[in-house]
């Protein structure tokens, strides 16, 4: 039978990437992604916007929306102190499957919690699943007209506190209009935006980058 793009990324991990060295593990994806197939992981450019603004955020619980086979979950979570916990809520049990695997090669799952599920059933769960009081980062990478709905949801379940930063993947490529428009044009967020390419080709694309303000 055929194997998945995901099957193959998976692959290329295992056969390239060193056991227990996440930074290796990132590499080995963009090397496949780059020289053998596209893949919508956040990709290496704006991956080092993404490493910024974790270095700078310094997180100790953050939210992952839309895993798919863990390349940015596995690039937060090398950063992260050594207590800090990331949730990444994958839709698609296929690419979980997937992204286990890949997070286990990198020797990151006592950093990282799996959840399956649509982020729209599992945000308003947050405190009583996991014990989580407010999220000091949020990476949204899921579907693209989920961002706006599942802000508003963050936001009236109490999981956002003052300073709490989200980071917006695609707000170009494929596009988040209704969440850009709502994030600059609302009084309780501050906004700014990284331009940068989508992944592992020239189109621009880039990261909208938001505080919240209480
Ligand atoms: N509600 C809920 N809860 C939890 C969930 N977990 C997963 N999902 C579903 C998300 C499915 C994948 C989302 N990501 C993208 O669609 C995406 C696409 C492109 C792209 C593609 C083709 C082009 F020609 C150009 C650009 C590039 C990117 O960087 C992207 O991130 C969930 N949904
Ligand atoms: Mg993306």
């Amino acid at each position: 039978t055929q194997s998945t793009r995901p099957q193959r990324l998976l692959h290329a991990v295992q056969k390239n990437a060193t056991r227990g060295d996440p930074r290796s593990v990132v590499k080995a994806i963009d090397n496949f992604c780059r020289q053998k197939e596209w893949a919508m992981n956040v990709g290496d450019e704006k991956g080092c916007i993404l490493d910024s603004v974790v270095s700078e955020v310094n997180p100790v619980t953050v939210l992952e929306l839309g895993t798919y086979c863990g390349y940015s979950t596995v690039r937060i979570a090398s950063l992260l102190p050594p207590h800090a916990k990331l949730i990444t809520l994958e839709f698609n049990p296929d690419y979980a499957k997937i992204a286990r695997q890949v997070i286990a090669w990198a020797g990151l799952e006592d950093k990282i919690q799996l959840v399956e599920g649509p982020s729209g059933e599992w945000i308003p769960k947050m405190k009583e699943q996991f014990g989580v009081k407010t999220f000091d980062l949020v990476f949204l990478d899921h579907w693209k007209d989920r961002y706006l709905p599942d802000t508003k949801l963050l936001e009236d379940c109490g999981l956002l506190r003052k300073g709490s930063i989200l980071l917006a993947d695609n707000v170009i490529c494929p596009g988040t209009p209704d969440y850009l428009e709502y994030v600059r044009n609302s009084p309780r967020y501050k906004s700014q935006y990284f331009k940068s390419h989508l992944e592992y080709t020239k189109v621009e694309d880039g990261l909208e980058k938001s505080v919240f303000l209480g």
